[in-house]
């Protein structure tokens, strides 16, 4: 029997739309400079290091190994309980620290920079690394699928109404190179009742790599609540 999923309606206003003050507005969460911030951007450089070290080089990577284990298992050894972190994951309004695209207490997150300008569109940037490679020295085509994806959700949560991706569109022109910015301009289109139409671009200087379309349907999971 399928099971019944029940979806939270929201209308993001805590994106903070302000279309009347005429300067883009930073939707994503800003890095600190130290604490969890900082050791999420320690464990991105050592990620970086690592898939540029590759096999032909003295480096003791054995020793390595058991230093970053040793490493990981203090961090386990202060690991608060899951079912709490997960309640206070999702219990913040605004931009989600942990986020797999622009959180900076995510090491697996580029991070992107995400700026909802007063048009209505939002506006994201960062510069992919060696780790996001596909084909020589190019992002894989599912980083560009995950940051088309996200940018143009969060332009739903610009918008004023988010959801959840029912049907995402991609058409790769030319390959995205890593080592250089890359900018994505996403903007909500068109809402028909809970279908929510949302368009983007992913482009290196100037030039168009790729364009998404999507299909939202408004609505999210509920969030994790201590009970
Ligand atoms: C500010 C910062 C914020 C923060 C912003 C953060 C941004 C994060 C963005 C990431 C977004 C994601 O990756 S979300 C994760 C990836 N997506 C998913 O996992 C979604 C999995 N799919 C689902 O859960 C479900 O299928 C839903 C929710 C998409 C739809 O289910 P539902 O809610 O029961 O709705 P349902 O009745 O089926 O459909 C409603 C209407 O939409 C149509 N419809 C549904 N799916 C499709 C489809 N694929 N193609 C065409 N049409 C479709 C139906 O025919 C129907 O039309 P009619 O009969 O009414 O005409």
């Amino acid at each position: 029997m399928a099971e019944t999923v029940e979806y939270e309606v929201v209308t993001q206003a805590g994106a903070g739309r302000d279309a009347g003050s005429g300067e883009p507005v930073l939707m994503s969460a800003r890095a600190s400079e130290g604490g969890l911030d900082a050791a999420a951007a320690a464990a991105r450089r050592l990620v970086d290091a690592l898939v540029r070290l590759g096999d032909s080089t003295d480096y003791d990577t054995d020793a390595l190994a058991t230093r970053i284990n040793a490493i990981a298992a203090e961090v386990e050894d202060a690991l608060p309980d899951e079912a709490a972190r997960l309640v206070e994951m999702w219990q913040q309004e605004g931009p989600n620290r942990h986020d797999l695209v622009t959180g900076p207490q995510n090491p697996i997150a580029p991070p992107l920079v995400v700026h909802g300008q007063p048009d209505g569109s939002v506006e994201a940037s960062t510069t992919l690394p060696i780790a996001y490679q596909g084909q020589p020295r190019m992002a894989h085509g599912g980083i560009s699928a995950l940051l088309l994806d996200h940018t143009l959700g969060m332009a739903n949560g610009w918008a004023g109404r988010g959801g959840m991706t029912a049907r995402l569109t991609l058409n790769f022109k030319r390959p995205v190179p890593l080592g250089e910015p890359i900018t994505i301009r996403a903007k909500q289109e068109s809402v028909d009742g809970r279908k929510l139409y949302t368009q983007g671009v992913l482009s290196v200087d100037g030039e168009p790599c790729v364009t998404a379309e999507a299909l939202f349907i408004a609505g999210h999971l509920p969030r994790p609540t201590a009970d």
